[in-house]
C-alpha cells in the first residue's frame, strides 16, 4: 500500500542498457526515523539514492513524499520539495569561510545552485541563521574560518549545516563516514545523532557499527532488490543477509555486518 511512509517507494526500477540496477524496490521511510541503506557493492544504494534525489530518473516506479510523487523530477525541484543531500555531492569553495557558506545555502532555494553575492545585507540576514546551524554541527568557533582550512571532519560537518539549511524534511546522508579515522567516526555518529531530533534521515553507510548506532530501519539491498527489511539487530542475524555479504565479490570487510562473519565461523 502506498503513503504509508513519509518517504515511500513502490517498484521503483532503473535499468542501465538493459541492466537493471535497481528492481522494483519498495520502501517506507517513516516520519522522524534514521532509515540506513545497506548491501554489498554493487547492491544498487547509490543508484538509489541518485533515483530519490532526482540525479537519476527512474525507468519505472514511483517515489512518494508525504504521497506526492516525485519520480523524475530534477534535483532542484526535489531538494526544494524537502528531500536534500548531504556529503560526497557538495562541493565546498576554499576561501568562502564556513558562516558564508551556510548563509548562501540559506538564501538558495534549492540549496544547490551557488549565487555569488556575498552582500554584506546578505550575510546580515542570514548570519543568525547560519551561526545556529553551525553551533548544531559543532563549528560554531569555526565559523569565521575559510573552507580551506577545516580539517576533513569539520568540511563533512559543513556539508551537513549547508544541506539543514534547506530545512528538509527529509534528509539523505551519503556515506557520511566514508574515509574517516574511529575518532572522526565517533564524532559523526555524534553530530548525526544530535541533528536527527526532529528530523528523518536516510542513510547509505557501509560501516555496520554506525548502521547499528544509528538507524532504528534497515534495509539490506543485493543485486539491486530488497533483500531483508527491519530493525538492525534482526537483519544482521538474518542468514540472507550473512550470506549475501560473505558471498559479495568484494568483500570488503568492513562492508560485512558486525555478527556476521562471527556467525558464518
Ligand atoms: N551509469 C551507470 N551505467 C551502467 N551501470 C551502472 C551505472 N551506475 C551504476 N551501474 C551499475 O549498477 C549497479 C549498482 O551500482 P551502485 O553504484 O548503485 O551500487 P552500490 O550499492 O552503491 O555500490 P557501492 O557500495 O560499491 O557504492 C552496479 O553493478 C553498477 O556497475
Amino acid at each position: 500500500m502506498a503513503g504509508q511512509g513519509l518517504l515511500s517507494v513502490r517498484g521503483l526500477t532503473r535499468d542501465f542498457r538493459g541492466f537493471r540496477a535497481v528492481d522494483r524496490v519498495d520502501l517506507d521511510v517513516a516520519a522522524g526515523s534514521v532509515h540506513a541503506l545497506v548491501g554489498p557493492n554493487g547492491a544498487g544504494k547509490t543508484t538509489l539514492f541518485n533515483l530519490l534525489t532526482g540525479f537519476l530518473r527512474p525507468t519505472a516506479g514511483r517515489i512518494l513524499l508525504d504521497g506526492r510523487d516525485i519520480a523524475g523530477l530534477p534535483p532542484e525541484r526535489v531538494a526544494r520539495l524537502g528531500v536534500a543531500r548531504s556529503f560526497q555531492i557538495t562541493s565546498l569553495f576554499p576561501q568562502l569561510s564556513a558562516r558564508e557558506h551556510v548563509a548562501l545555502a540559506l538564501q538558495s532555494p534549492s540549496g544547490l545552485g551557488w549565487r555569488f553575492w556575498r552582500s554584506a545585507t546578505l550575510m546580515r540576514r542570514y548570519t543568525p541563521r547560519a551561526d545556529e546551524l553551525l553551533a548544531e554541527v559543532g563549528l560554531a568557533e569555526l565559523a569565521d574560518a575559510p573552507a580551506d582550512a577545516l580539517a576533513y571532519g569539520r568540511k563533512r560537518a559543513l556539508e551537513l549545516a549547508i544541506a539543514l539549511a534547506l530545512d528538509p524534511r527529509v534528509l539523505l546522508l551519503d556515506e557520511p563516514t566514508a574515509g574517516m579515522g574511529l575518532e572522526d567516526v565517533d564524532r559523526t555518529v555524534e553530530l548525526v545523532d544530535r541533528v536527527r531530533a526532529g528530523r528523518t534521515v536516510v542513510l547509505v553507510e557501509h560501516n555496520m557499527s554506525v548502521v547499528g548506532r544509528l538507524a532504528d530501519t534497515v534495509t539490506v539491498l543485493q543485486a539491486g532488490k530488497v533483500l531483508v527489511e527491519g530493525p538492525y539487530q534482526q537483519v544482521r542475524a538474518d542468514e540472507r543477509v550473512i550470506t549475501a555479504y560473505l558471498g559479495a565479490t568484494d568483500a570488503a570487510t568492513d562492508a560485512v555486518p558486525h555478527g556476521a562473519t562471527d556467525a558464518a565461523r
